[in-house]
């Protein structure tokens, strides 16, 4: 735990035993072992900002689903947090990929002078070569459904402009001014060879998503089409003094103990179904702070409410971390980014990736609170 807050407090990872490694285009990279780890071991932290519930779901909102991914959500004091890692800053924690069958390390959530922080620790024994994965949780998550073929093709028929566009870094996008609304889409996104289809989006109230409390259990809309899980760990233990009395290793086991949380305590935010909620034990370290929720706002180069929409200007802007199939743009990839993008107003969006030219028009009957999208084929350019 020592070895954790040290290189928590320096904001430094472990670079000596730990190495990214590109893994293939659909999975992206990896944090690979140099080193062997011992079972308990502190490996890495999941270092972003840190932010409040509200801030991350403003973020969710305007945040291209390539970064939205980096945001992890945990529970403390009562509260859900979140760590935002979108920002390509070189650290090592925000590349662990996911591996609910073996994982070899579990994140914790450590309290360190009043500040929570996300850790991994190690499982088991993990020899120099290995992949460092843990679980991220929930069940939605897209290569889960994929069986090992799916992804393997998903592999061989993507082109090196899908490779170039997955090693690049990706950045945080600047704004948007998506509405918090949810919408159902009522089109076909089966017959997306079409070259021309128009969808029909009816937008209705979503409750108010200010407090988890009675929360209904979320219909899950739009299930074809823009689902993005996200990185949560809602732990609803703050008083775990008593751990400070056990290795992380055990703390490790007893966490795996403790039941799983309902179904019916899934939540629904702005853009995503949230999957399962796990819950885990926390690690309390001198706790002197006592933490001020304001001082978590940071608003980094954030221009909400600018007016100005995010437009993907790039093949890695644009790019789907959920299939890694990035810069081909059919009807359907595009209507996903019609999720992303839309917004109850005029508008028009073309994508920027090699291949055909897909425009996007979106015209709104505020009175009637339905907007009318057109996605259109241009040929190759
Ligand atoms: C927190 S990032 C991990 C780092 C990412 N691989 C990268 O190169 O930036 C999560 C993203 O990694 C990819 N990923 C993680 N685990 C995966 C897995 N088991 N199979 C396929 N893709 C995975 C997905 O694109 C996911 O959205």
């Amino acid at each position: 735990m020592e070895d954790a807050t040290i290189h928590a407090t320096k904001a430094q990872d472990k670079t000596v035993e730990l190495d990214v490694q590109f893994i293939n285009p659909y999975k992206g990279r990896g944090v690979f072992a140099k080193c062997q780890f011992g079972k308990g071991d502190f490996v890495v932290e999941y270092r972003g900002d840190l932010i409040t519930w509200e801030e991350s779901q403003r973020r969710r909102r305007t945040y291209h689903r390539a970064s939205a991914v980096f945001l992890y959500e945990f529970y403390w004091k009562e509260k859900i947090w979140c760590i935002d890692a979108s920002r390509e800053d070189g650290s090592l924690g925000r590349l662990v990929n996911d591996d609910h069958r073996h994982p070899n390390c579990k994140m914790k959530r450590v309290i360190i002078e009043g500040k929570p922080h996300l850790f991994l620790f190690a499982l088991r024994e993990i020899h120099p070569g290995q992949e460092i994965p843990y679980d991220y949780g929930g069940k939605d998550w897209p290569w889960r459904k994929q069986t090992l073929e799916q992804s393997d093709a998903d592999v061989e028929s993507s082109d090196s402009a899908v490779f170039s566009a997955v090693l690049e870094t990706s950045e945080r996008p600047s704004t948007s001014t998506m509405k918090t609304q949810e919408q159902t889409i009522d089109a076909d996104v089966e017959s997306s060879d079409s070259a021309v289809f128009s969808a029909v989006l009816e937008t209705s109230e979503r409750p108010s998503t200010s407090t988890m409390k009675g929360l209904n259990k979320p219909e899950r809309v739009c299930s074809s089409v823009g689902l993005i899980p996200s990185l949560v760990d809602y732990s609803d233990s703050d008083s775990d003094s008593q751990d400070l009395c056990t290795s992380p290793a055990q703390q490790i086991e007893s966490s795996k103990t403790q039941s799983l949380v309902s179904d019916s305590d899934l939540i629904l935010t702005d853009q995503e179904s949230i999957p399962r909620l796990r819950r885990t034990k926390s690690i309390q370290i001198k706790e002197r702070i006592e933490f001020d929720s304001d001082d978590l706002f940071d608003p980094i180069s954030d221009n909400s409410g600018s007016g100005e929409e995010y437009i993907p200007k790039s093949c890695e802007d644009s790019s789907e971390d959920t299939d890694g199939l990035v810069c081909k743009k059919s009807p359907l990839e595009a209507h996903k980014d019609l999720q992303i993008q839309a917004e109850y107003s005029t508008k028009t969006w073309q994508n920027t990736c090699p291949g055909p030219l897909w425009l996007y028009s979106a015209s709104t009957d505020r009175s009637k609170g339905r907007a009318v999208e057109t996605i259109e084929q241009h040929g190759a350019r």
